[in-house]
């Protein structure tokens, strides 16, 4: 899948003067079942490719295969068919509620568009399942989004999307834009109807923390690619990638002697920009194991470093085995730059380069 944006410019922006590279080359699967977390820093694609796969944005290059059958060559019924199966949460149920219409009308819209609107009394029951569903009370029907607090505004945004009854539904960030005490509770729901209606989830967050919790399998994105790909549990505990292994150690531990035991892996500069990418490893500027030529020459392949662990990285053994050590560089250690917020979110280093060991 290739995603890429153009830069227009001229008076009538009739100009292409280059491309924004949102998504470069991506190849996942998700499976019927399970909860696919996709991470990453702000910027790096993560919303395109979740667009992208909902057939939102037209991928510039690549497909998008649901249950055996390929987007691309679905038009009509067969399309909105698939479309009505796939759903998307989104992160700020405040902008993508329309807030004059009711909760009543903000659910029956999708099953009106599909046809599952078939008669009053059916549709009637069908609503109230949906609010038990997610837990809201039946008196919701006749208000209006602004009447409730954020996290019941993701449970009607969660409500809209389960309308149509839909095998996937990707989630955009669904629980950044709350408070953190009701974070959870939304986690739980999304967990607790995943069991009940069968779900498969997308779940797209910069917090390692809910995309540990919920994912099976985890996929971390770096400027429009994926850099690795394990089982939850196996990539939180062993991080082969660089930028997985910085992003992992960025993460408060809440034992203090843990915390001063272990190694922090702190990154050097900003994210480049994906209108810019570096050439060969997109993370080779930033890169304490980075070696000469190879790394800013060719782009690694994600490749099957252990059994159903994928990483994109040329050096991925040696730096496991530690045949290739972190680059010494002097410490620069800028303590106000270093920005780890305490929901442990990708936030990171401004402009430091040292392997703190
Ligand atoms: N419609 C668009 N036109 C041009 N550029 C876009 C468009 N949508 C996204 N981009 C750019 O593509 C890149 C990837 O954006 P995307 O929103 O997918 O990243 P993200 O990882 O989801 O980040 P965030 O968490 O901040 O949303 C960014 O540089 C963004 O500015």
């Amino acid at each position: 899948m290739k995603v890429h944006f153009p830069i227009r410019r001229g008076v009538v922006l009739d100009k292409t003067v280059g491309y924004v590279y949102a998504v470069d080359g991506v190849d996942l699967a998700v499976r019927q079942g399970e909860t696919y977390g996709l991470v990453g820093e702000s910027g790096c694609g993560k919303s395109t490719l979740g667009r992208a796969m909902l057939k939102l944005t037209e991928p510039t290059a690549g497909r998008v295969v649901f249950d055996g059958v390929d987007l691309s060559k679905l038009k009509g019924e067969p399309l909105r068919t698939m479309r009505r199966r796939m759903q998307m949460v989104f992160q700020d149920p405040m902008s993508s509620l329309d807030p004059r219409q009711s909760v009543e009308s903000l659910l029956v819209e999708g099953m009106r568009a599909h046809g599952l609107d078939k008669d009053k009394a059916s549709t009637a029951a069908r609503l109230r399942e949906l609010l038990s569903a997610v837990g809201l009370p039946s008196t919701s029907l006749r208000r209006y989004p602004h009447e409730f607090s954020g996290g019941q505004r993701q449970r009607i945004g969660i409500a809209r999307a389960l309308s149509v009854q839909p095998d996937l539904i990707v989630a955009d960030e669904p629980v950044s834009a709350l408070d953190v005490s009701v974070q959870a509770q939304v986690i739980n729901l999304l967990e607790d109807l995943q069991a009940e209606f069968g779900l498969t989830y997308l779940v797209i967050a910069h917090d390692l923390a809910v995309v540990r919790h919920i994912s099976d399998r985890v996929g971390v994105m770096y400027l429009g690619g994926l850099v690795e790909e394990a089982s939850s549990d196996q990539l939180y505990a062993t991080p082969l990638h660089p930028y997985t292994k910085a992003l992992m150690s960025a993460v408060p531990v809440p034992d203090p002697e843990v915390e001063d035991l272990r190694e922090r892996i702190l990154l050097a500069g900003d994210l480049p920009s994906p209108a810019n990418p570096p050439s060969g490893c997109r993370f080779h500027t930033r890169c304490p194991w980075r070696q000469e030529t190879l790394c800013d020459t060719e782009r690694p392949e994600l490749r099957e470093v252990l059994p159903g662990h994928r990483v994109a990285c040329h050096y991925a053994e040696d730096i496991r085995d530690g045949r290739i050590r972190a680059h010494e560089v002097k410490a620069q250690l800028v303590q106000d730059d270093w920005d780890v917020s305490p929901d442990s979110s990708l936030a990171g280093p401004a402009s430091v380069t040292e392997t703190l060991g």
